[in-house]
């Protein structure tokens, strides 16, 4: 048992993320953290959703399940692990437009020392998963957080297709992910709440 707190924020436009997340999800109540998980607030018109049946299913499925990450999930959180879809290389301008927001506590000082960590997917195996990550991980210095990256520390790493910055996995033309990256996410959240719990007891 631990005493973390971990929040799990994604944005998903066809699932991949929002399954990541709950991987997430799950292995951090595994290690014993309290878990929130939540997703940021859809900011696309109606009109493109719906242009788009596999979006469009999706936000119809999870905008009344899954709450809607708030300022307020930030400061109660000791760890935080954000799973984002690639656009273009960088985070989706639904996670930009949330933490754009918290210029506030960062003022505040409420968001340093979190342990931190992102997961990716894209459609190209080479279409930017590390750079999605690392847009994050910029920010993240920004809050003074501790980025608790994956590094090589388990053989589930290089069995999900190796990316040391964060799980990410590449989304087929059938929607369906491609690498079986299940078991670095669950290590990923696993060690980011152990790395919470070491900074909990000592910053
Ligand atoms: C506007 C836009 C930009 C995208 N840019 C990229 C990209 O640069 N590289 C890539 O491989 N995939 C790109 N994609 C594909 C998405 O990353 C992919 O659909 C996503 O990872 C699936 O995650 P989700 O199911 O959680 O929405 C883009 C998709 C959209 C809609």
């Amino acid at each position: 048992m631990t005493n973390v707190k971990l929040a799990v924020i994604y944005y998903s436009s066809t699932g991949t993320n929002y399954q990541m997340a709950q991987w997430a999800e799950e292995a951090g109540k595994e290690a014993g953290a309290e878990v929130k998980l939540l997703r940021v607030a859809e900011t696309a018109p109606m009109a493109a959703i719906e242009q788009n049946e596999g979006w469009k299913a999706h936000f119809e499925a999870t905008k009344d399940i899954v709450p809607e990450a708030q300022l307020s999930d930030l400061e109660w959180a000791d760890a935080i692990i954000f799973s984002v879809p690639t656009r273009f290389g960088a985070m989706p301008s639904q996670l930009k437009a949330f933490i754009d927001t918290t210029g506030g506590l960062w003022f505040q000082g409420k968001l340093a020392n979190k342990a931190v960590s992102a997961m990716a997917s894209a459609s190209n195996a080479h279409g930017g998963h590390e750079a999605t990550i690392l847009s994050l991980y910029t920010t993240m210095m920004h809050w003074g957080a501790i980025i608790a990256a994956p590094g090589y520390t388990s053989d589930a790493i290089f069995a999900a297709g190796g990316n040391p910055y964060g799980t990410s996995v590449t989304q087929g033309q059938d929607g369906k992910m491609i690498e079986n990256v299940e078991p670095a996410v669950k290590h990923q959240a696993k060690r980011t709440v152990a790395v919470a719990a070491a900074l909990k007891n000592n910053l």
